[in-house]
């Protein structure tokens, strides 16, 4: 027995080698390259001295291409090199542009029978799989990157369908250091050999080494152990839409993110447009955040919050689930709608009208538009008059003219007949006044003969009264340029809202709604929910922004020289803002929607918006949706994605439970998607979920059974509670260190943990008509163990287990 152990060490220890060999050569090769970009570097510098328009072009060409090298070479990646494949020969002799032979299928010589009648063959080509291609002087691969075609067959590859692969190995290595390697022998049957020795095996599993692996607070990549189900995801053509469903675990965020590095390798100048990738939550970006910077990749790919979509608007509060319900159905659309217009109005006489951006009025030379006892639309003009009145006096020709309101009222409404945003609808509002007050003089009549005349008296007219400060003081004050934060404010006001949402909500959801918003205060500034950011965008839409002439700061330097025009990479790179890599783009080449199943109706419009020319990847599982209503969220999907054609994949194993934690989560599923299969779990631990029940004390009891869960696992801990509960959770853990997070239920989504504790069921449940769901995914974030701790609430039975999660 010690003597096997001691060959089979030997055997790792000389296949480490091996590669260790190899990794040695790939990092001399690296600083060739390195020194090459430095050379190119400084050549540039050089060429920047003689100063000519063309030097200093090429210059700036040469220094950007250099530094972009550098960049990459200089970032040393734990396991830069991954993996690597030994191969039979190939059909044709053909090499692809990354030096590897192109062929999938073996050659018909490939395999000789022996007479023994077993299989044999020889090794024709053995290909390294890493982050980055990097080549040898003489254009031999020495790491293919794990994007190239030539690579898919390490991801690929199965006993049942091995194509030429013979032995897949994982290589594990950190920094400089080949720490270990793992095989898999695709063709267990044969007898293949390497340079006239027999090709040896080390080990069995990297797949369930990875998995085993303690979890911090980032997540990581799966760069050396993706499953052939996920690579077909992963390099699915980028045309159209590619859908991917699949249950908890199962790899769908993973995949996602190696999917958008994988079409920047493939196709990086369409991607130039930027790849956006929306999560349902800020935590959820924080943890998936640093997987593509491993994979090489980060300028183009924006990772955003729904709560951060919107330039200039950061989500920091959650709605209660009755609000939310509100905000994100699609009904809001006309609310909004009828609010960007009717905002226009002033809410009290004595205030300006709703969400006006600005100047405040001043002293004004008109009245309240909108008194007076003929309204014909009653509702908008219940205002008592005031201090402000409704007429627009000017003098024109020596006489004065006026616009009564009833006047006022007619022009506001033609003006608005338009379909176009309000702010962009003030010249033509301008111009509708102009024309009313201009019949209204009498002049048209006087030069009726000579319609010459008569243009050059109306144009005379017009720059007359346009150079009335009144006139502009009262264009200010009637068609005010209003703010999607503004109009929101103004939604605050429970009978305007009751206005603007007429036959649309209910009088109690209007009620709720309203009561919300006050939140924002009256100038619309205070905190936002994700839910308020898309209703942001919808309005942003609605409203339009005005062009106005924009002022670019010269540096003096760049007027006398014009130098503006070449700047090097490192100008451009210090420019840079350091807090968002990527410019906020207002639309994107790919979009990639993570948990798309949460996407409210109006969250689905806003991330259409951005992505109107794009193709898209949208990954989801229904049965984890938070949101309450799914018909009417597929139906804004439908729309955002429009008639593209689609592409659907789902991933049926799960990765990240132990089947006993899955066990457990399954009975919810049955009951919040009943006739729903669970993902097959690929490995169980033995370690079977424990039912805890809380006495008087529920805070004692999380803290003490977060206690026994730190010292169970190594790595991190999370306690999900209900939301209106997740302040109180947060006291109960103070000083328990940081690998230990309280969560409400609705940010737990997407997150794992090597062990969860999941604080009364009945709790979580009973939140919100999706609160089964929210329950489902709750209980399916851990990689190791699972606690569920009940209150009375939750019905245990004399072994903890509460009624929710019985047979
Ligand atoms: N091929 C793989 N090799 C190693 N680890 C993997 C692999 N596929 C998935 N995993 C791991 O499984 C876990 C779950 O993956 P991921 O979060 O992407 O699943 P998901 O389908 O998005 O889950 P959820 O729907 O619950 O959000 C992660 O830790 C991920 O790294």
């Amino acid at each position: 027995m010690a003597a096997h152990e001691a060959t089979v060490d030997s055997v790792r220890d000389r296949e480490t080698g091996v590669e260790q060999d190899h990794l040695d050569q790939v990092y001399r090769r690296l600083e060739e390259k390195i020194r090459e970009a430095e050379f190119l570097m400084a050549d540039a510098a050089r060429r920047g001295q003689v100063g000519t328009p063309g030097a200093l072009a090429e210059r700036d060409a040469q220094v950007f291409r250099a530094g972009l090298h550098l960049n990459r070479l200089n970032s040393e990646f734990e396991d830069f090199l991954f993996g690597r494949i030994d191969l039979l020969e190939g059909k044709d002799g053909e090499r692809g542009p990354d030096g590897a032979f192109t062929s999938v299928e073996p050659a018909d010589g490939a395999v000789r029978t022996g007479e023994d009648g077993r299989t044999y063959a020889e090794i024709a080509e053995t290909l390294h799989i890493g982050r980055i291609g990097v080549l040898d002087a003489d254009y031999t691969p020495l790491v293919i990157d794990w994007r190239a075609p030539a690579a898919a067959p390490f991801y690929r590859a199965t006993p049942v369908d091995p194509g030429r692969v013979v032995r897949r190995r994982v290589i594990r290595s950190k920094g400089r250091k080949v720490l270990g390697v793992e095989d898999d022998l695709l063709r267990p049957e044969m007898t293949a050999t390497l340079g006239g020795e027999e090709l040896a095996v080390v080990g069995d599993g990297a797949l369930m080494a990875a998995l085993g692996r303690a979890r911090s607070h980032t997540m990581r990549d799966i760069v050396s152990s993706i499953q052939a189900e996920q690579d077909k995801v992963i390099r699915a053509p980028a045309a159209s839409v590619t859908e991917v469903g699949g249950g908890p675990g199962t790899g769908k965020t993973a995949v996602a993110l190696h999917r958008a590095a994988y079409l920047l390798y493939q196709d990086r100048r369409r991607y130039a447009g930027g790849i956006l990738v929306v999560s349902p939550t800020p935590l959820l970006v924080a943890y998936t955040e640093g997987v593509l910077p491993s994979l090489g990749e980060e300028g183009q790919v924006a990772i955003r919050a729904l709560g951060s979509l919107v330039d200039g608007a950061e989500a920091t509060v959650y709605d209660e689930p009755a609000v939310a319900r509100v905000k994100g159905s699609a009904r809001m659309q006309a609310v909004l709608r009828r609010a960007a217009r009717g905002a226009l109005e002033p809410a009290r006489p004595d205030s300006p009208p709703g969400g006006r951006r600005g100047r405040t009025g001043g002293q004004l030379s008109f009245d309240d538009p909108e008194a007076g006892p003929d309204g014909a639309e009653p509702a908008e003009t219940a205002q008592p008059a005031g201090p402000v009145t409704g007429r627009l006096r000017v003098v024109a020709f020596g006489a004065r003219v006026e616009l009564g309101p009833q006047e006022l009222r007619e022009i506001r409404r033609t003006a608005l007949g338009a379909t176009t945003p309000v702010n962009l609808l003030r010249p033509r509002a301008r111009r509708l006044l102009l024309d009313a007050l201009w019949a209204k003089s009498g002049a048209a009549g006087r030069h009726s003969g000579d319609p010459e005349l008569a243009a050059e008296a109306r144009e005379a007219f017009d720059e007359d009264i346009s150079g009335e400060p009144g006139f502009h003081a009262f264009l200010d004050a009637w068609w005010p340029e209003l703010t999607p934060r503004g109009v929101l404010g103004a939604m605050a006001d429970e009978r305007r809202l009751g206005r603007w949402a007429r036959r649309v909500l209910q009088p109690g959801e209007v009620r709720r709604l309203a009561r919300s918003l006050k939140r924002l205060g009256p100038d619309g500034r205070g905190p936002l929910s994700v839910h308020d950011v898309a209703l942001l965008d919808e309005l942003q839409t609605l409203l339009g922004t005005p062009s106005r002439p924009r002022k670019r700061e010269l540096d003096p330097l760049e007027q006398l020289t014009g130098l503006e025009e070449v700047t090097t990479f490192a100008d451009r790179s210090a420019r840079r803002r350091p807090d968002r890599a990527v410019e906020e783009r207002a639309e994107y080449a790919h979009v990639i929607v993570d948990e798309a199943q949460d996407l409210a109706p109006m969250q689905w419009r806003m991330v259409g918006r951005r992505g109107r020319h794009a193709t898209w990847t949208v990954v989801g599982d229904p049965a984890q949706s938070s949101w309450s209503d799914p018909e009417e969220a597929a139906g804004a999907r439908d729309e955002a994605l429009g008639s593209r054609p689609r592409r659907r994949f789902t991933l049926t194993v799960n990765y990240r439970n132990p089947a006993e934690v899955a066990e457990v989560a399954a009975k919810v599923l049955a009951l919040a998607m009943p006739g729903m299969e669970p993902p097959e779990a690929v490995r169980s631990t033995g370690l079977v979920p424990r039912f805890a029940v809380a006495g008087g004390d529920l805070g004692a009891a999380v803290r003490a059974e977060a206690r026994r869960l730190l010292a169970e696992v190594d790595g991190t801990v999370g306690v999900v509670v209900a939301m209106d509960r997740r302040e109180e959770a947060r006291a109960w853990l103070a000083g328990l260190g940081e690998r230990v997070v309280a969560l409400g239920s609705l940010e737990a989504k997407g997150l794992e943990y090597d062990a969860t504790l999941v604080v009364s069921p009945a709790g979580i449940a009973d939140e919100s008509p999706a609160g089964l769901r929210v329950l489902y995914v709750a209980l399916t974030r851990a990689t190791q163990r699972l606690t569920v701790l009940s209150a009375k609430r939750d019905a245990p039975d004399a072994d903890g287990v509460p009624d929710l999660l019985r047979e």
